[in-house]
This record gives structure tokens, C-alpha cells and sequence, in this order.
């Protein structure tokens, strides 16, 4: 059996390193002239397989906050499953102006055409009389669906170790046979290669495991329209309070880092779903993409760690809470935990449904409309509610950042009532708490909030009257915010330049070298 590629010769080979279960030789020979190489990159985790998670990672070692544990180079990149027209070469959203001369799928340029990864579909979709047509842009096109599938049907013939990689990953074929998804795969995906590019050299159940493997396994890559698939990324299993973070460098690698103390023999997991969505949401959709069920502690917990995230207030008594009871992973009723009025799961599930509707329609950078929101709810949600959660965090970003002017409030940092600046503090504050318990360590979240806190504290500092700004207190403030400056530019940083994320850490960087030298001058 192929396993992989041999890391000495890149020969199909059959066997992997004891230690790591992870490098690939052809045989013993070359696995031990490696090892004088491999010793020091034999990777800080063991591939371990249960009945219940199949196959998953675990600490070979105690491996510390920050250390990278692994990072994986894409086995295959495509576009998103639901994605507006993209150029195939660079992922950005492309308008028809120029179509690739050979295949006809639109492209931003020539020099795309010429990118490595438009390959596949490009000599796959010659098999028409004609070229390939697309017409409808700037919205969901479902031309696209093919796309990513056919990117990794291609290694079949022209890449057996990446075929293997890909072929071993968990495909849920069983429970998808049965699903709405197989049936649009069908149409959207198998129909359309056969009856419009007139491809007809995979078999339709091979075709329909490559969309079960990219939905179970593919990393949805922030930022651009791209989803990635990864031949040791993969491996890791949810968590709903991941003990790593996961980012994506320059290159598209995934690059996986222990976001907590991981001791020796603990698994090593990443989060499928958000970490900051309610248990009932985060299940719907581990259930419903990734085909099993979380009972980790967090889901087991009605309270949600004492956070509340899913609590609703009591619709009879002013202080209690509505919580699922018996579980949270399979409620009969929502009960109060301070008198005896309960509600169904049908008028909660109506009841979040409707109060969705409304957060999905306030308008996006609207200020007014976001505290309206949280005032409306307050009598309704608990105060972490994941809905209000959400809401806090467009505010923190929002606050001070200029921008529209439409809003009367929407001003820069300088011109912020003292009001307003302490309500962007205190929303840093509040959902950064949430964040660190739910995403531990540095995650992008902590990053992005970091940066707004310092923004609103320096802000703070800069309107004390001069002989208030020499005090310890205020020098203390001011190396505070430095200290989260420098942590959220090297979070920031750590997101491919692909995303706004990174080019925020590039801008912390800058403000932080400003900072610091107003801070020698104190010196
Ligand atoms: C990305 S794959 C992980 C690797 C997979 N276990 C394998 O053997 O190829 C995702 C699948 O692993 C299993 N899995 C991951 N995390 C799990 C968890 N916390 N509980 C139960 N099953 C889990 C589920 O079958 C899920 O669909």
C-alpha cells in the first residue's frame, strides 16, 4: 500500500517513521540514512487511531504555548464549494474581462493562466467542442462547485502519493448517501462534469467520496474564497475549546500551534466549528458537515463553562435563566435555573430563528443599529449570549474607526465622546474574556481585539491633562498597551498576507515602534 511519498527519494513508498507514523520511506535503507535529518524534525506528536475518532494526534512529548506543531503543505487548493466566479489561478473574484485561452475559464490574466494550480480543470475541460462559457458574475455560480473536486480527481493519474494522501482521509460516504448533499453533489458536481465538460473518466462514486473528503476534511482558508486540504492537517479532531490555533503563512501552508500546555499523551485538536457560535449551532453544524456529534465538557455544560453563551433570561422571573434540560445535546425542554417556568425547544428554536433574521439584517457598519440591538436583547439574552457576543465585537471594531460617515457617530478615535471611548474598552474587555476561554492562547480573535483595546487605551491616554500622563499609573497604562500591541502584530502577522488580518499586524508593528519611543523618553 502507498502511503506516501519516500522523503529521501519521493518514490511512492509503503512504509512511515515509527515515531511520528508521519514521514514516508520506500524502504529501511532509506529511513535510516534520514534520520540524522529527520531526528530534529520528528514532529512533537503520534498518530493514534480509536474506534471513536478514527485516526487523530497525540503529544509524543509536553509541548509547549507557541510551539508550531506542525506545518502542512497543501495537498490540493481550490475554491470554495459556494463561491462568486474566481480567477483560478489567484482566488480573486474575476469579472469575465479575460477567459483562459485554452479551457475558457475566466482568469485574471495571462500570467494565472500560466499558475500551476489551474492545470487540472484546464486539460480536463478540453474534452468540449467548444470552449467554456461562464455568464453569470459578482454572484454564486454554481459552474464553480466542479472545480475543487476535479483538482484532486486529477492526482488519480498524475500524482499517486497525493492521491494516496487524499484517498485515506474519512469521507462519511454512508451517512451522505442519504443526505440533500449528495443529491445537489449529484446534479452540481457528477452530472455537470459528465454532461457539460464531457468528462467521463472517473467513476461516479469516486467522484461523489472526493466531495464527501473535501466537506469532512477541507480547511476553509479566511479571508479569500479558498478551501485547502492538508495530508497531516487533516489528522487533527475538534475540540470545541481547541489546545492549538491554526493559521495560514504566505504560501498557503497550515501551520498548527499550541495554543495551551499540551502535556505528553494529551490529543492534540483544532476547532471545526467558531468557538465563540452557542452549543446547539456549533453541533448543527458538526452533525451536519462533519457527521458526528461533540460531547466534549463545554457541550455537555448547559452553562457553557458559567459563560451562559446559549442562556436565555426567564421569560416569568427577572434573574433567572432558560437553560436545555436534561442536555444540551439533546433537550426535551428549556428550563428556568431559578424558578419553575419552562418554554419548548420549538419556541426557542422559532425564537432564535427570528432574533437571527434581525442580526443578519443590521446594517453593517451601523452603530445606532448595533446597540439597538443589544438593548432590545438585554431583557431576552443572557449577557454573553453568542448573538450579543457577536454583535459586541462589530462594535469594538467599529468604535473609532472613522470610515462611513453616514452614521453620526462613526468618527475617528480622536473624536469619540469619552462615553463612547470607554463603551469600545469595556467591549474589548468583555468579548477578549469570552475569546481566551473559548479559543485559548493567541488566536486571531485576541489578535484583532487586542489591537482595539490598545487602541481605546492609548486613546484614553492621550486625553489626560499633561501633568496626569508622567504618573506611574499612566506609564503603566501606556506599557500595557505597548504589551498588547507587540502580542497582536505578531498574531496578526501570522495570517497569510491574503488577509486584512495580517496587513492590521503590519500597522500594530508601526504603531508599536511610535509607542515605544515615546515610551524611552520616559526612561
Ligand atoms: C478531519 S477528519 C479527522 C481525521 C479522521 N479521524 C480520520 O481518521 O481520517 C474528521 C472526522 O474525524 C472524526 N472526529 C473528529 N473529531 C471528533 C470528535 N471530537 N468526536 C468524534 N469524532 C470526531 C469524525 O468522524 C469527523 O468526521
Amino acid at each position: 500500500m502507498v502511503v506516501g511519498a519516500c522523503a529521501v527519494c519521493g518514490c511512492p513508498a509503503s512504509q512511515r517513521c515509527g515515531k511520528c507514523h508521519l514521514t514516508a520511506y520506500c524502504s529501511k535503507d532509506h529511513q535510516k540514512q534520514h534520520w540524522k535529518t529527520h531526528r530534529t524534525e520528528c514532529s512533537p506528536y503520534r498518530v493514534c487511531q480509536s474506534e471513536d475518532l478514527g485516526r487523530y494526534l497525540e503529544a509524543s512529548r509536553d509541548i509547549l504555548p507557541g510551539e508550531i506543531i506542525l506545518k502542512d503543505s497543501p495537498l490540493v487548493l481550490g475554491p470554495r464549494q459556494v463561491t462568486v466566479p474566481v480567477c483560478l489561478g489567484c482566488f480573486t473574484p474575476v469579472n469575465g474581462t479575460y477567459s483562459c485561452t485554452m479551457c475558457g475559464w475566466p482568469l485574471c490574466g495571462p500570467d494565472c493562466q500560466k499558475n500551476d494550480l489551474h492545470k487540472a480543470e484546464c486539460q480536463l475541460s478540453r474534452n468540449r467542442t467548444s470552449k467554456v462559457q461562464v455568464h453569470k458574475f459578482m454572484q454564486v455560480n454554481q459552474m464553480y462547485e466542479c472545480i475543487t473536486p476535479l483538482r484532486c480527481l486529477w492526482l488519480k493519474q498524475h500524482d499517486a502519493a497525493r492521491w494516496a494522501s487524499l484517498t485515506q482521509m474519512e469521507a462519511h460516504m454512508e451517512q451522505r448517501r442519504t443526505t440533500d448533499v449528495h443529491e445537489v453533489n449529484q446534479v452540481n458536481v457528477v452530472d455537470f462534469m459528465k454532461q457539460y465538460l464531457k468528462i467521463t473518466t472517473f467513476e461516479e462514486d469516486d467522484i461523489h467520496k472526493i466531495c464527501g473528503i473535501i466537506d469532512v476534511n477541507g480547511f476553509e482558508i479566511p479571508g479569500p474564497n479558498i478551501i485547502g486540504l492538508y495530508g497531516k492537517g487533516c489528522l487533527l479532531e475538534h475540540h470545541c475549546i481547541p489546545n492549538t490555533t491554526r493559521t495560514f503563512d504566505a504560501q498557503l501552508n497550515l501551520v498548527i500551534r499550541a495554543a495551551v500546555k499540551i502535556p505528553k499523551g494529551s490529543h492534540i485538536s483544532t476547532s471545526y466549528s467558531d468557538p465563540m457560535w452557542g452549543t446547539a449551532n456549533r453541533q448543527l453544524h458538526l452533525t451536519t458537515t462533519k457527521y458526528f456529534k461533540c460531547s466534549c465538557d463545554r457541550c455537555l455544560d448547559p452553562t457553557e463553562l458559567g459563560t451562559h453563551l446559549s442562556s436565555l433570561r426567564c421569560v416569568k422571573c427577572t434573574e433567572g435563566l432558560m437553560l436545555p434540560s436534561p442536555s444540551p445535546l439533546n433537550p426535551d425542554i428549556w428550563a428556568c435555573n431559578s424558578c419553575p417556568a419552562t418554554v419548548s425547544v420549538d419556541h426557542v428554536e422559532q425564537f432564535l430563528k427570528q432574533l437571527g433574521e434581525k442580526l443578519v439584517m443590521l446594517k453593517e457598519n451601523s452603530l445606532n443599529s448595533s446597540e439597538a440591538f443589544l438593548k432590545a436583547t438585554s431583557s431576552k439574552l443572557s449577557e454573553n449570549h453568542y448573538y450579543r457576543s457577536d454583535v459586541k465585537l462589530a462594535l469594538a471594531q467599529m468604535y473609532g474607526r472613522g470610515g462611513s460617515q453616514t452614521q453620526q457617530q462613526q468618527t475617528n478615535l480622536k473624536e469619540l465622546s469619552k462615553d463612547l471611548l470607554e463603551r469600545k474598552e469595556t467591549l474589548c474587555r468583555e468579548v477578549l474574556a469570552l475569546a481566551d476561554l473559548f479559543s485559548p492562547g493567541e488566536s486571531r480573535l485576541r489578535g484583532l481585539l487586542l489591537y482595539e483595546l490598545q487602541a481605546a487605551c492609548r486613546e484614553r491616554y492621550r486625553r489626560l491633562p499633561k501633568k496626569l500622563r508622567n504618573t506611574s499609573h499612566s506609564r503603566q497604562l501606556l506599557q500595557e498597551c505597548a504589551e498588547w500591541l507587540k502580542e497582536a502584530s505578531t498574531i496578526l502577522q501570522r495570517e497569510s498576507p491574503l488577509q486584512d488580518e495580517y496587513h492590521l499586524g503590519l500597522q500594530a508593528e508601526e504603531e508599536l515602534s511610535d509607542l515605544t519611543s515615546i515610551l524611552t523618553r520616559f526612561h
